[in-house]
């Protein structure tokens, strides 16, 4: 099942043709609190494409492009790779989707973050979803999470977990300060935590009918 959810539509300054900007929402949440999880199911239900920004800068390493070693030593140690490398990989994958209904997972990660993202597409997100997760149920699923990934050790999710606290709450707090976090206890079963995110899109719909 698909459900439509609005993209917002603004007017050029010279009253010209009608400019659609697409729907952002970014998908916030402690490392392994299953942000990836959820937005597949999202986009199963919602209609949107998903773009985790750890995906596409994984994706970078491995074409072997110039920023890859850079990009891999950062992520190696829980680092918040230059704002410049993740919007421009975020805006292209945008352009080049076709849809006008993203979910950015894991990205803003800091205010720089951000700050870029909106000076750079000047999209500003329609909501913020925040998992809400526990520190020792989040390094459990990590742990168990089998994907290969090289972050998942416990020297570097400590790491991550400490950027976390750091960086990426204060950017939470600020969109909790203006009014657009929805926050989602995430620490029950896949299940019940998508109910609650599918009463979020669900809402939305309907005030935007
Ligand atoms: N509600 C849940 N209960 C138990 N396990 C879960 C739940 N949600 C996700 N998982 C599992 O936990 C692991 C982490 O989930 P996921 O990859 O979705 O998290 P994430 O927030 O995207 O993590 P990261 O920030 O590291 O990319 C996966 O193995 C996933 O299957
Ligand atoms: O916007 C971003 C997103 C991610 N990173 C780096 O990637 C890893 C893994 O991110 P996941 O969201 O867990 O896939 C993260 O620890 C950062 O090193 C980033 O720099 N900026
Ligand atoms: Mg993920």
């Amino acid at each position: 099942m698909e459900t439509d959810v609005g993209v917002s539509t603004s007017e050029e300054a010279n009253g010209s043709a009608a400019k659609k900007k697409p729907t952002v929402v970014f998908v916030l949440g402690g490392p392994g609190s299953g942000k990836g999880t959820q937005c597949a199911y999202i986009v199963e239900h919602f209609g949107f494409t998903h773009f985790s920004a750890g995906d596409l800068l994984r994706g970078e390493i491995d074409s072997g492009s110039e920023n890859g070693l850079m990009i891999k030593s950062m992520m190696n140690e829980g680092k918040i790779v230059p704002s410049e490398v993740t919007v421009k990989l975020l805006q292209k994958a945008m352009e080049e989707s076709g849809n006008e209904k993203f979910l950015i997972d894991g990205f803003p990660r800091n205010d720089e973050n951000r700050a870029a993202f909106a000076a750079v597409t000047g999209i500003e997100p329609a909501f913020v979803l925040f998992f809400d997760c526990p520190e020792e149920e989040m390094e459990r699923r990590i742990l168990n999470r089998n994907q290969g990934r090289d972050d998942d050790n416990i020297e570097t999710i400590r790491k991550r977990f400490k950027v976390f606290l750091q960086s990426s709450l204060p950017v939470v707090q600020y969109y909790e300060s203006i009014g657009k976090v929805h926050k989602i206890d995430a620490a029950r079963p896949v299940e019940e935590v998508f109910e609650s995110v599918k009463a979020v899109f669900t809402s939305i719909n309907e005030k935007d009918d």
